[in-house]
């Protein structure tokens, strides 16, 4: 798959651009907080309907402005479709894929893969258990349909709940019989949202030890674990053994919104005891490994955008990355920098048609 162009209007510091993109590998190189990220930012905002930075769209409109627009046509295999994605301040977001609008936005998540691998990775180790959960539900999300759709339904079904929860603290009055429809049908979601959870683990687990083993050419063991109340328990039971609980703290503290997937590396905690450079291994792992599963999954390559590596990883780990490059391991590339020269030493020996772009105060030329 690529991305023959995007033009962006109001995003985030851009009022306008427009750009035709190389099929394999684009630079964007110009100095800091010029709106370098901001690019791969709406590449990623075509590919998932959201920023990969800025929580709220509110964010990504240009200051001073009330709406913004990214547009930009992915071509697979002979096949084009011409994306248009629109905020207005105050309304829902719209969606059109050669100008037919989604019945569900949903239903655009996952068509269009895309891995991002920027300096904001090493939150995921840091962070707290939202930060992982947030990155795998993402992930399978793109994989699989139905699991975003449970999952939709169990984040709707968990805020009625936990708001019907505070209701009755609110009035000092209790209802469990009511509190109990609600619970038994969050249960089914639950549960297929904790077996798909599972299962993917068992598969990305083996191709992100195999990506780690190659990008660290050393003989630590890492691992990732699931864990969460779920498999094996009745949830109807631990959810009824929680019910006094959860009427104390007026939110629901079982489910699969409290599970963790916690990285390991020789059995220990990876926040805890890895090096920075092991934790740098790690997340770029994950995101190797998330390429590898969406290229089989897809039958086509994601685009990958990497943000501002040359400045963070060291020469070993960017080695690694270039020798993927120069395999042909990926497919289209989006590539920032601060520094034309330090891009161009790093990419002098590929083959690749490269094109470079400099950005500067929100606008780009060639
Ligand atoms: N909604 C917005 N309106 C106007 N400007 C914005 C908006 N959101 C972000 N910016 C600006 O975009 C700039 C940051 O752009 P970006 O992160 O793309 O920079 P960069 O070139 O990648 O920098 P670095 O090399 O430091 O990573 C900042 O100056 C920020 O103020």
């Amino acid at each position: 798959m690529t991305l023959e162009n995007l033009q962006v209007l109001f995003f985030k510091n851009y009022e306008e651009a427009d750009i035709t993109f190389s099929p394999h590998i684009n630079c964007f190189i110009g100095p800091n907080g010029s709106g370098k990220t901001n690019l791969l930012d709406a590449i990623h905002y075509l590919a998932l309907t959201k920023s990969a930075f800025s929580g709220s769209d509110l964010q990504n409109v240009k200051q001073g402005e009330d709406y913004f627009m990214v547009k930009g046509r992915f071509v697979q295999e002979a096949q084009k479709n011409a994306i248009q994605i629109t905020f207005k301040t105050g309304q829902k977001k719209i969606v059109t894929n050669n100008k037919a609008p989604y019945e569900k936005v949903s239903e655009h998540i996952g068509r269009f893969p895309v891995v991002l691998i920027s300096p904001y990775d090493t939150d995921l180790v840091r962070e707290g258990s939202e930060e992982r959960r947030k990155y795998f539900d993402s992930l399978i999300s793109q994989l699989n349909h139905d699991y975003l759709d449970n999952l939709l339904r169990y984040n709707y079904l968990l805020k009625q709940r936990n708001s019907l929860l505070k209701q009755f603290a609110d009035r000092n009055y209790y209802d469990s019989d009511y509190l109990g429809v609600l619970t038994e049908e969050m249960i089914p979601f639950a549960e297929k949202i904790s077996q798909v959870r599972l299962k993917f683990l068992q598969d990305f687990e083996p191709v992100f030890q195999k990506q780690y083993r190659f990008l660290s050419e050393s003989s630590e063991e890492v691992n990732i674990e699931y864990k969460s109340q779920l498999p094996g328990q009745d949830l109807a039971f631990l959810l009824k053994q929680a019910e006094r609980k959860d009427s104390i703290l007026q939110r629901t503290t079982v489910g699969p919104h409290k599970d963790d997937f916690v990285f390991l590396m020789d059995e220990n905690s990876v926040k805890n005891y890895g090096s920075q450079g092991q934790q740098k291994s790690f997340v770029i792992a994950l995101k190797l490994a998330q390429f590898e599963l969406f290229a089989a999954a897809k039958n086509q390559k994601p685009l990958l955008l990497l943000d501002d590596i040359f400045d963070r990883l060291d020469e070993k780990r960017i080695a690694k990355l270039l020798e993927m490059v120069a395999n042909h391991t990926f497919g289209q590339l989006f590539i920032t920098d601060s520094h034309a020269e330090r891009t161009q030493l790093f990419l002098k020996d590929l083959a690749e048609d490269i094109r470079t772009f400099l950005v500067k105060n929100g606008s780009v030329s060639v």
